[in-house]
């Protein structure tokens, strides 16, 4: 057996696999036996080179099925990286294929003493001649990891022609990257990593002007030029100077694959492709390998490529150094929760003698204005606003103490803000304050943002990552996560997740996530009502936050949240409008505030999804007009499918524990959503809480009951 393995494949350098021309399935085997019969050096990881030409996008294709999502295929995939040795940190000192110029910048600017698995997988091969597709977890040092060989590769390509680095005469190095933020992040590494050669970094990203961007290509040298998709589309078709630098293009590197397809650059990506010279080499690198990927890796690669895949065989694409827990809870129940969660982290550091920083992922941008504002103000005690509060949106600045029960002093919190829906400008600002925020013992740092942060943005330090709600795709939730345990520290993650949201985990299978055993439905109870020690300081807090809300944030916040459920439903599990709406009731009930009309286009989807309910739901809003704020009896309130009593569908809302001004405390407690009375000493209002929980089939007086679904289904 050996003997004929031995004949069959050739190993390359560090255990590079060549496959010439075996089958599938015949490969597969070898490879299989290469692994068990220990031909490898154990250390090295596998990569796949096709050398055929013939069906050579379909065994691409099929070589990339290697991502942990398409375990079920695994068994018809011709090459998996076996379980290896540790790996055991390489130098950069030793790399003798880097130049000295490099290396001068590594060890004095970036300060990096050793390689990181994925940098060492990749610099050790240089000088790499063909194309290479890399995945590696979050967080592990893909910028570097390709940066340096594309340093290296301009380093000989100038050594044959020295002419070519010449101010505007070439575009050195083309590197697309899905997102701004993203582009100045890779740009900002590439800058320090050249500056002993003397050579200059440019970037072509939208929200600029372009105007600026072109006279500096035109006027100085542009050896390394990272740009989003469109604009560089946009300067290749419109840009003749351009179009010709950029067709000597000799390295096109793709950042974040997977990221740029999902975000639908897939036409672009072509574009670039189809505009770009056919003897360049090509760099694809992504934190994970998906189906997307595999169907334009034949655009992509014109030739055969290889695979450095750092993911090993059965591990998950998170880290092992980052706890992931999930809780359940509705939205009612949030604020208080996510504050105990907050402040047990920062306890929890402070026993280490850390800071904390933490970065707190929202479905929507409206979601993320309404929690960053609530949040900020609850994590407050004896806060001032800064003075630039501002320009940070809702920056806050705790000097003072803010430890439980007011035990511990002179420590700083401070929230910032950021999503899509603000200016270029105050996203890089905003995003640079976070990144340079101190993490030293005394210190959290909060960032409230959306899946614009999710992806390749690099937070130095970030201690914890909590989702409330699951991201915008699946694959999201390992990338938003991978903004806390990069360069190898330890991190800690958490999920809220409503009982709609758990139909989520699905999609998490091969992740390392278990239930929180600390956070109890009764505990969160508790907390809900601010009766928990650690949060009862917050109660006189929580209402002077909430006081001045504007209405249509929380509704706006909430139509936000119907209509990402609605368009994402597919991550759920499909429900049907009706569960969207109803998981979603709780933000509205906390504020006692009427069930919103809901725009027309989002209507119509939601018909999609569930004509009858749609039919009820438009009638509903034709009655529920005129519902006014503070109307005890909203009684029919539009939405109520098998709700026929106008007075009973939302009865007294006196009852219902969120009341403000409510002295009436009633006996419904209404649903297991917790909260959190104003002036309402009524004990009863929760009395029956026990027994409901997230009941939505037994609640006899529920505007969205779901009929015979479910009842108590925590
Ligand atoms: N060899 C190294 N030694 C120490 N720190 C490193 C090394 N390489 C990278 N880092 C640091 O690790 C962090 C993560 O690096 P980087 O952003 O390149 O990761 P990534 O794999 O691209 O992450 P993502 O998938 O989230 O984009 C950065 O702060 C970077 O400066």
């Amino acid at each position: 057996m050996q003997r004929f393995i031995s004949s069959a494949i050739h190993l390359g350098p560090r255990g590079l696999i060549r496959l010439p021309t075996a089958g599938y399935g015949r490969a597969a085997a070898l490879v299989s036996a290469v692994g068990k019969h220990g031909l490898l050096p154990s250390s090295k990881l596998m990569t796949v080179r096709l050398m055929s030409s013939e069906s050579l996008a379909q065994k691409q294709s099929a070589a990339l099925d290697m991502d942990s999502n398409a375990a079920s295929d695994r068994s018809v995939y011709p090459a998996e990286a076996e379980p290896t040795d540790e790996y055991v940190p390489v130098s950069f000192e030793s790399y003798t294929s880097v130049h000295e110029n490099t290396k001068k910048a590594i060890a004095r600017i970036m300060k990096f003493k050793t390689a990181s698995k994925v940098q060492d997988q990749i610099i050790s091969r240089l000088p790499i001649e063909g194309d290479i597709m890399v995945k590696a977890k979050t967080g592990t040092g893909k910028t570097a990891a390709f940066l340096v060989p594309a340093i290296e590769s301009l380093v000989r390509e100038y050594e044959q022609d020295p002419e070519r680095g010449q101010k505007g005469r070439s575009v050195g190095c083309l590197i697309i990257s899905p997102t701004r933020e993203l582009a100045k992040q890779i740009a900002s590494e590439a800058e320090k990593l050249v500056k002993f050669h003397g050579w200059n970094v440019q970037t072509l990203v939208g929200g600029e002007s372009s105007r600026a961007q072109l006279r500096n290509l035109d006027y100085r040298r542009s050896d390394i030029v990272i740009g989003t998709p469109g604009r560089v589309l946009d300067f290749l078709n419109n840009q003749p100077t351009f179009a010709q630098k950029a067709e000597k293009t000799k390295l096109l590197i793709f950042d974040e694959a997977d990221v740029l397809l999902h975000m639908g650059f897939r036409k672009e990506i072509e574009e670039i492709i189809e505009r770009s010279p056919k003897d360049r080499q090509t760099f694809l690198v992504s934190a994970t390998l998906d189906k997307k990927i595999r169907e334009i890796a034949p655009t992509v690669f014109h030739r055969g490529f290889e695979l450095i895949d750092c993911v090993e065989k059965g591990d998950a694409n998170t880290h092992h150094n980052v706890k992931q827990e999930y809780i359940q809870a509705n939205h009612a129940q949030h604020f208080p929760l996510i504050c105990d969660i907050i402040q047990s982290h920062i306890d929890r550091n402070k026993a280490d003698n850390r800071g904390s920083k933490i970065v707190m992922f929202l479905p929507t941008t409206k979601c993320a204005d309404l929690y960053a504002s609530i949040i900020g103000r609850l994590m407050k005690k004896g806060m001032e606003r800064r003075n630039d509060n501002r320009r940070q949106g809702y920056g806050f600045n705790a000097r003072g103490n803010m430890g439980r029960g007011g035990a511990s002093g002179g420590e700083t919190v401070s929230l910032t803000l950021l999503h899509g829906k603000l200016s270029q400008e105050t996203r890089s600002r905003r995003s640079d304050s976070f990144r340079n925020s101190p993490v030293t013992v005394g210190n959290t740092s909060i960032l409230v943002t959306t899946d614009v942060s999710a992806r390749g943005v690099d937070y130095p330090d970030v201690s914890m990552v909590i989702q409330v709600g699951i991201p915008s795709e699946k694959d999201a939730y390992v990338h938003r996560l991978g903004r806390t345990g990069r360069a190898g520290k330890t991190g800690e993650g958490v999920i809220l997740l409503t009982p709609l949201e758990l139909g989520f985990l699905k999609n998490l299978k091969d992740i390392p996530i278990t239930e929180s055993q600390h956070y109890t439905p009764e505990l969160i109870q508790s907390l809900s009502k601010f009766e928990a020690d650690s949060v009862k300081h917050l109660a006189s807090r929580y209402e002077s936050a909430t006081l001045n809300l504007e209405q249509e944030v929380i509704e706006d916040a909430y139509k936000s949240l119907v209509a990402f459920y609605t368009a994402k439903g597919e991550l759920i599990g499909n429900p049907r409008g009706t569960d969207i709406v109803n998981d979603m009731a709780p933000i509205l009930d906390l504020f006692d505030i009427p069930q919103p009309k809901l725009p027309a286009a989002l209507l119509s989807s939601i018909y999609g999804i569930d004509r009858k309910w749609a039919r009820s739901q438009d009638q509903g809003n034709r009655n529920s007009r005129g519902s006014s704020r503070g109307n005890g009896d909203r009684g029919n309130r539009g939405y109520s499918r098998n709700n026929s009593s106008g007075g009973s569908g939302y009865g007294d809302r006196g009852n219902r524990g969120f009341s403000r001004n409510n002295s009436d405390g009633g006996s419904r407690g209404y649903r297991g959503s917790g909260g959190f009375s104003r002036n309402n000493n009524s004990g009863g209002s929760y009395g029956d809480r026990g027994n409901r929980g997230f009941s939505r089939g037994d609640r006899d007086s529920n505007r969205f009951n779901r009929g015979s679904r479910n009842g108590g289904s925590r």
